[in-house]
């Protein structure tokens, strides 16, 4: 007996869904789900993960797909995106994923995004500052935002990849260039700064960690990360050898990361918690949410260098206030100047790569 007709249809629906990255026979089947979803009255966003089938990629692609506020999810890398998308496509959640491999499927990747993340690029092994880092990533960067440029110029662009000081300002030249430039919407991901102060601070005190709000500001890398513990919420005092203590571990986690990994890499699992993170507060001030507040790496006036992390306030607009430091101790005004230096000279090198 002939199947009906009804019957094919719904055979070649279930094939479609289990191809999740073949894109001509998925497209229909991933209409009808974005339909559905407009139907129930959920729009969500739509979001990009650049260097989705890395380290940190892959964590990070998973807990998106756990997002309610994503309703389709774009898997991109230069290798392996195919498993990777496959694999996460079968989360019982709703996000749409789609997968997309090479060069030539960056701009599907990217177009129609209203949020861009990027772990894309080579990690740290023992004894490798981030700066060592920049002659391969700085590269990586500005491909990947001239596509951004290109594609979906008003995305926000969480950008993660190192060295985050000197990658930022890479973006923002290349952004210049392109005519599509506006700062509020790309922000430096500094989040596991704050995420691994608030753990070793809620230590100290013998508190959970959830109830510590420990702002980080400067940069991403040694020196440049300076923990405000005169500012830590609860209001806490610490003894001259905890502020040495705990500003050195919060300095120092990426590197005790990379040093017990041995050569494996870096970070990768807090660090996709982190950026999950972030990403969730960029798309509640998308929606519209009130006082989503949170450390980011920014064009900023509130010193003299062109970026500095700080907290910002984030909204419909991406990065729509950008506060003072507040009051310093000593101890953090003098740790600010060493930071500055440092700063500078990763901005201005990752400004004159583009305008070399
Ligand atoms: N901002 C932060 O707090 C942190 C930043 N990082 C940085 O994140 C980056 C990624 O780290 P991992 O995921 O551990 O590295 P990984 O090597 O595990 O993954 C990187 C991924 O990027 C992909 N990739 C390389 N070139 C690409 C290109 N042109 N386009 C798209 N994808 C490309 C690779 O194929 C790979 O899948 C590193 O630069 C690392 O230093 C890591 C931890 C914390
Ligand atoms: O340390 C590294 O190379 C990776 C990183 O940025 C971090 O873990 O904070």
């Amino acid at each position: 007996m002939q199947p009906s007709a009804k019957v094919n249809q719904r055979i070649a629906r279930i094939s479609a869904h289990l191809c999740p990255f073949n894109l001509q026979t998925d497209e229909t089947s991933i209409l009808r789900r974005e339909n559905c979803r407009t139907k129930g009255g959920s729009s969500g966003f739509k979001v990009a993960i650049l260097g989705a089938a890395g380290g940190i990629g892959q964590p990070l692609a998973m807990l998106m797909k756990m997002n309610p506020l994503v309703s389709v999810l774009h898997l991109y890398d230069v290798v392996n995106s195919p498993g990777v998308t496959a694999d996460i496509s079968h989360m019982d959640t709703s996000a749409v994923v789609r997968g997309f491999l090479g060069q030539q499927q960056l701009g599907s990747a990217l177009t129609g995004m209203d949020l861009v993340i990027i772990p894309a690029g080579v990690p740290r092994k023992p004894g490798m500052t981030r700066d060592d880092l920049f002659n391969i990533n700085a590269g990586i960067v500005k491909t990947l935002c001239e596509g951004i440029a290109k594609c979906c110029p008003h995305a926000i662009v969480n950008l993660i990849s190192n060295p985050v000081n000197s990658t930022v300002p890479i973006a923002a030249e290349v952004f210049k260039k392109a005519g599509t430039y506006d700062p509020k919407r790309l922000l430096g991901v500094t989040m596991l700064d704050v995420v691994r102060a608030n753990t070793v601070v809620a230590e100290v005190l013998g508190i959970d960690p959830r109830e510590v709000d420990v702002p980080v500001i400067g940069g991403h890398a040694g020196i440049t990360i300076l923990p405000l513990l005169s500012q830590v919420k609860p209001p806490s005092s610490f003894t001259p050898q905890e502020i040495n203590y705990l500003t050195d571990r919060i300095q120092n986690g990426g590197t005790e990361v990379v040093e017990a990994k041995a050569g494996a890499g870096s970070a990768t699992l807090s660090m996709a918690y982190s950026a999950a993170k972030f990403a969730d507060a960029c798309l509640r001030g998308l929606k519209g949410d009130a006082g989503i507040v949170e450390c980011a790496f920014v064009a900023s006036e509130v010193i003299e260098l062109p970026f500095f992390a700080s907290k910002v306030r984030l909204g419909r607009t991406g990065v729509e206030e950008i506060y003072p430091l507040g009051p310093l101790n000593e101890y953090e005004r003098m740790g600010l100047e060493k930071a500055k230096k440092e700063l500078a000279a990763s901005i201005a090198k990752g400004i004159s790569f583009i305008r070399k």
